[in-house]
This record gives C-alpha cells, sequence and structure tokens, in this order.
C-alpha cells in the first residue's frame, strides 16, 4: 500500500488530509482533547477498547532487564530500573506496522538515556544540531564534560551577525536547540545521509536499541528537542535507502503523534496551500512554533479509518515498520505541564539546571541507512 520506491521525494509537502488534520490538533487548546479521538495507552481500558487495537507481542521482562542493566552498567539497583512486567506490543488496523510499546523504558533508563544524549553526545562537536547551522559552538573543555557545565551565560556568536543575534547558552539549552544527529550527519537541506563514512553511532545507546529491537541495525538518529508551543510538520522518512524499522523513543511531557496512511490523499481542489506559518516549514526540519493563533476550533476534521492520532508518554516507543514505515506522520503538540516526577531533578538534584525538564520533550529518532550487506 505504502511501498518506498525510489521516486519517494524527502522534500514532499505532505496531502492536503493529512495538513489538516495536523493544523486542527496543533491548534487544539490542550484541555478540550476530545478522547474519542486519541488513542491513548494510559486509558486504563484501552485493551478492552477493541476497534482494531491489538496485543500483537510481549517482550518478555528478563530480556528487557538484561539490556537495561547493560545500559545502565550495573548501576540499576533501583526499583525503577527493573521492568516489572513484560512490556506489551500494540498494533492497530488502521495503521499496519507501526507498533506501540507504552511504558518500555523504565524512569532510571530514561534518565540515563537523557544524560548520555545531553550530557554526553551534545559535547561531541561530530553531532551536529540546528545550532551550529548559524552559529560558532563554543568547545567543552576540560573541566567541564557537558554543556550544562558552562555558565548560562557563555556567549554563540552567530556565523553572520547582520543575520543573527548572539545567544546565550541559557537560551540554547531551553529554547533555540531543536535536534541533534547522532551517527550518519542528516543533512536537514538536501535531506541526505553524506556519502562519507558515518560518525560511529554511540555504542551504548546502539546495544539499547538493538537489545530490545534485533531488527534495526542503529546507523543514524535524530534527537528532538521540544521546548513547550514546539510542534514537528507533517513529513515522510525516506532519505534511507534501507527499509528497516524506525525506532522513536519519547522522554518528557506527553506528545500528541498523528499518522497517515490515508489512500484519500488525492489533491482537493478548495485546499488552501500548506500553512508554513505554524513552523515555518513545510517540511520536516523540527523549527519552532510561531506564537498560536487564535482561531474558533470548528469540528474536527474526519479521522478516515487509515489515520490515527496517538497519545505519546515518557517512556514509550513507537516501531515505524512495514507499511507504516513510509507514512505520513507529525507531532502536532507537545502537552504542556506533563513532564513526570521522576524527570524533575535532572540532571542532578544540585544542578543549576534542576528542572529543565520542566516543560521539555526529547525524542530520539533511530535509524538504518543502508540495508545489511548480505551475508
Ligand atoms: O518526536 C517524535 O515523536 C517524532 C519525530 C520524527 O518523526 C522524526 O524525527 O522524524
Ligand atoms: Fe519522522
Amino acid at each position: 500500500m505504502n511501498q518506498k520506491n525510489v521516486e519517494m521525494d524527502a522534500h514532499a509537502a505532505a496531502p492536503p488530509s493529512v495538513r489538516r488534520l495536523y493544523r486542527h490538533y496543533n491548534k487544539l487548546p490542550p484541555g478540550s482533547l476530545p478522547p474519542s479521538q486519541v488513542l491513548d495507552f494510559g486509558d486504563a481500558n484501552v485493551d478492552a477498547s477493541g476497534d482494531g487495537l491489538r496485543v500483537v507481542d510481549r517482550l518478555p521482562r528478563d530480556r528487557l532487564n538484561a539490556v537495561y542493566a547493560a545500559f545502565l552498567d550495573g548501576t540499576s539497583g533501583s526499583r525503577d530500573g527493573d521492568c516489572t512486567k513484560d512490556v506489551k506490543v500494540y498494533e492497530h488496523a488502521s495503521i499496519p506496522g507501526l507498533r506501540v510499546l507504552p511504558g518500555l523504558l523504565p524512569p532510571v533508563v530514561q534518565r540515563a538515556l537523557l544524560s548520555r544524549l545531553l550530557l554526553r553526545d551534545l559535547s561531541n562537536p561530530a553531532h551536529k544540531t540546528n545550532i551550529h547551522l548559524h552559529y560558532s559552538v563554543p568547545p567543552i573543555d576540560p573541566p567541564s564534560s557537558s554543556f550544562f557545565d558552562l555558565p548560562p551565560s557563555t556567549v554563540f556568536a552567530p556565523h553572520d551577525p547582520l543575520v543573527h543575534k548572539p545567544l546565550v547558552l541559557r537560551d540554547v539549552l531551553c529554547k533555540k536547540l531543536r535536534w541533534m544527529t547522532l551517527g550518519g550527519q542528516y543533512n536537514w537541506t538536501t535531506k541526505r545521509y553524506p556519502d562519507t563514512p558515518p560518525v560511529p553511532f554511540p555504542k551504548d545507546i546502539k546495544d539499547l536499541v538493538r537489545g530490545i529491537f534485533p531488527s534495526i541495525d542503529p546507523q543514524a538518529a535524530i534527537c528532538n528537542a521540544y521546548s513547550p508551543g514546539d510542534a514537528l510538520a507533517p513529513h515522510r522518512d525516506v532519505s534511507e535507502a534501507a527499509d528497516t524499522d524506525l525506532i522513536s523513543l519519547s522522554i518528557g511531557c506527553d506528545a500528541l503523534f498523528l499518522i497517515s496512511l490515508s489512500p484519500n490523499d488525492a489533491v482537493v481542489a478548495e485546499d488552501p496551500p500548506p500553512d508554513q506559518s505554524l513552523t515555518g516549514q513545510s517540511s520536516n526540519q523540527p523549527s519552532q512554533k510561531r506564537r498560536r493563533k487564535k482561531v474558533e476550533m470548528g469540528p474536527p476534521p474526519p479521522l478516515d479509518e487509515y489515520t490515527l492520532v496517538i497519545k505519546i508518554r515518557s517512556g514509550d516507543a513507537l516501531v515505524m515498520g512495514g507499511d507504516s514505515r513510509w507514512a505520513w506522520h507529525g507531532v502536532p503538540q507537545v502537552l504542556p505541564d506533563t513532564c513526570p516526577e521522576y524527570l524533575s531533578e535532572w540532571p542532578s538534584p544540585d544542578s543549576s539546571w534542576a528542572g529543565w525538564t520542566g516543560g521539555k520533550r526529547v525524542n530520539l529518532n533511530v535509524r538504518q541507512m543502508f540495508p545489511r550487506p548480505d551475508p
């Protein structure tokens, strides 16, 4: 139904029906989410909801706990490091191949993953961020080991002072940092991975992802950072030459995730052009959303049987495989004030950055760029 082919254009704009739904959920006041339209795995009755949803697999807790203990380097003594139950894998008839694993990562693994990404990998100048596009990023010099050790007033000088003002670290970490690339350094402008040998993918994160999802060889990842009001416009991830599963891990505030395989996407004549005012973009480079316009909310555009809106929580994973691998998807909203308490003291209770996670959502989107060589 949605096979990748060489013609799939990474620059293509999402079809009108998907853009319409995205706009609707983007503008919806968070308090007024219609529960009937949002697939919410926090709902105790979700298993019984029937309605196309089924449990297709269970990941045994013993296997998961062994993977987590290796990731945590034997430091998982605390109870929140243990999976106490097997993790259910759900699939919905609307989006074949999309698997949802609610609560996959225990809190201690979420905190450790956040630390590896932001306290370690962000300090590696080989890992490019959106800040590198326009600013000289100051190096991390010992004894500092991360940007979270530098004074918040540290200045990032713009490449072109006529175009961009200098930024201070506080603004970078609290708002302006939107993405970091790991492994193959994806180019958001050309929407290609470079032909040069990729930056080595962080081994512990590769082992974590592969330990849970043996179907993928992690070669590249986008680490998205969302602040309150940020969103991610609908897009397809079609730059990879491998059709291997894409793995998405989320930490922090809840978000709405929209995904569609609708075949009803023939262009509708009266549809307005893509609304770039919301995100300043028509494709999937994460960027800050402009101020939300006050609008009268009309009735939601109908969700057809090929479209889902899912509430994603901290610790949840999505696997986009099969037909869903090339589906249109986006994040119309990050829901404010939903960050779990167990992240509130990250990076440490005595750090001046404690509370940083408050309004944040971090998503690690892991991809395999190239097919594995034949054995
Ligand atoms: O933040 C998310 O949940 C989705 C991110 C995404 O789709 C991407 O990075 O391509
Ligand atoms: Fe994506």
